[in-house]
Formats: C-alpha cells, structure tokens, sequence
C-alpha cells in the first residue's frame, strides 16, 4: 500500500525574469521559485493500477520522483506499508521500483549484464538473480536479444530493458512514469501486459500516461493533476464522463498533434537500430 499525502515541492529559479519577459507567466511561478507541485494526494492498494494523469507540466514527473524517493519533498508524506519513505535510511526505498526517463542503465553492457549488475547492487545471491532475469527476459520478451549491447537496441527494447532493471530485485511497489512514450505497439503491448502481471501479483503500480485508451484498458483508480494539484482522485468511471474529462481530453488530443513531429523522427531512428 502506498498513501501520499499532501505533496508539495518548489524548485529555486536560475532565471525568474525569463517567464514574464516571454508573456507566458505560469500561477506557480512566485519569486525566485517555481511551485511544480503544490498539493498532490493519492494512495494505491496492493493489487491495484492507478493512473496518473494531467497535461504537460502539470507535475506529474516531479510527484513521481518524491514517491520513488529520489526528490525530498518540501512538504507532505509518501507512506509505504506504514513506514515513512523520506525519514528512512533507504530500506524504504529499496521497496520502490521507478523508472523514469532517466533510468541508469549502462549501454556498453548487454542486457543481461546490466540485470545481473544491479540484482548484485541490491544484494540478490547469483542464483536468485539467474531465476530473475530469466523470469524477466521471459515476462518482457527479452530472449531474443537479452545478449546484446543496450547502445545497439531500439527504444523499444531498450525501455524493457530499463523496467528489467527497474524491477530486477522485486519491489513492492512499481511506479513508472510514462512507460510507452514514443514506442511501437508491440512494446506497448508487452509493457502494458507486464503492468497487468504485477498487479496480478498483487503490488501497487502507479503509472503515469498521456494515453487515455491505456487508462481505461488497465487502471483500476485515477488520480489527475492539473497545475500542481490534486484534480480528482478515484475510479475510473466517475471520472469519464465529467467536464474536467472533456477538457483533459481535449487538452491531451493537441498535445498529441503537436507530439507527431517528434514522434516520427523516433520511429525512424528505432528502424535504423532494428535494421544495424
Ligand atoms: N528542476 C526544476 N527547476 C525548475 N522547474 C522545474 C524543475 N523540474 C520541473 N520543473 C517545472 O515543474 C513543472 C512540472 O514539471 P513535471 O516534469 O513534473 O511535469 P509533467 O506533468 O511530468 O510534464 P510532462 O507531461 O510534460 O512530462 C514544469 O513546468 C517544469 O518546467
């Protein structure tokens, strides 16, 4: 189980002028700080998928960060099975698995390489971590290249490799943020599949997404952000048929148009990596 309640983080501005000269002056630039999250709560039963969703720079990355415990926040708790995340030497933590965009992974070692690296950083025996990153490979459908180098891998294979290492010592609690993002429907379809398995398995997973049709196809709860805060918490149902619903959808749809420029010049990029 995982409760998070009150969140609030700010970050000190390089430039503060820089926002009021361009006209485009975000409520939660204040002074010399931007407030990217001001009051964000949910919590995530085991068993459960909960979605997380809110338009770009809502705040949902950086509320993502403090629940995994790699950002302190500035107010608020993250909660994981009773124990506080941020007043803790790290055994908390260690429950989390978090991928992010910035997942470490190392590209000159192969796939298996880096999954028995960091099972050996966490402690697993070498048995157990041959039994994980077999189960791994399988679940994520990595056998076909489990011995090649991360550096020469789509971004499809390399995003399962990063939630391989993400997940290599067995966390109680998943938290992804954006795990399709720019892939190809087959490693959309693996990674959602693999989402469903854990919650099979009986852990939280919260997950954030800019995709509406993998809300409605996984999530059990939803939890939306919009500008720092706390927007609607709950089931899916009650949400879809509000006028908040309407707007984010909106909202989402020019967004993604705007996206299909970037995303095409990343498909391209990934059939040169299939084709080497
Ligand atoms: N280190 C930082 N310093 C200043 N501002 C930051 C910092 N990190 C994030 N922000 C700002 O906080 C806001 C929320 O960012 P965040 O990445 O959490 O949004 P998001 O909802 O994940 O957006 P997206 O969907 O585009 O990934 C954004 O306006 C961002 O520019």
């Amino acid at each position: 189980m995982i409760e998070v309640k009150g969140l609030a983080k700010r970050f000190a501005l390089e430039n503060p002028k820089a926002g009021s000269e361009s006209g485009h002056r975000d409520p939660r630039q204040r002074g010399r700080f931007f407030h990217s999250v001001e009051q964000v709560s949910l919590s995530c039963k085991p068993g459960e998928v909960l979605g997380l969703i809110g338009p770009n720079g809502a705040g949902k990355t950086t509320t993502l960060r403090m629940l995994s415990g790699v950002l302190q926040p500035d107010r608020g708790e993250v909660v994981i099975d009773g124990e506080e995340l941020h007043r803790d030497d790290g055994s908390v933590r260690r429950k989390v698995g978090f991928l992010s965009a910035t997942t470490a992974i190392y590209e000159r070692l192969t796939v298996e390489e880096n999954l028995r690296y960091f099972g050996q950083l966490y402690g697993l025996t070498p048995s157990l971590c041959d039994e994980r990153i077999e189960a791994l490979c399988s679940q994520l459908d990595m056998d076909d290249f489990r011995h090649r180098r991360v550096l020469d891998l789509s971004s499809g294979m390399k995003q399962r490799a990063n939630i391989a290492r993400a997940v290599v010592h067995q966390p109680k609690v998943i938290i992804f943020d954006e795990p399709t993002t720019g892939l190809d429907i087959m490693s959309t379809e693996t990674i959602l599949q693999f989402i469903d398995s854990q919650k099979q398995a009986g852990r939280p997973v919260i997950f954030s997404t800019h995709h509406l049709e993998e809300v409605s196809l996984l999530c059990d709860q939803l939890s939306v952000i919009l500008v720092g805060r706390s927007n609607y918490n709950g089931p899916l149902e009650a949400f879809a048929g509000s006028r908040d619903a309407v707007a984010l959808r909106r909202t989402f749809m020019q967004q993604h148009e705007r996206s299909m420029t970037v995303a095409g010049s990343m498909e391209a990029a990934d059939v040169q990596a299939d084709l080497a």
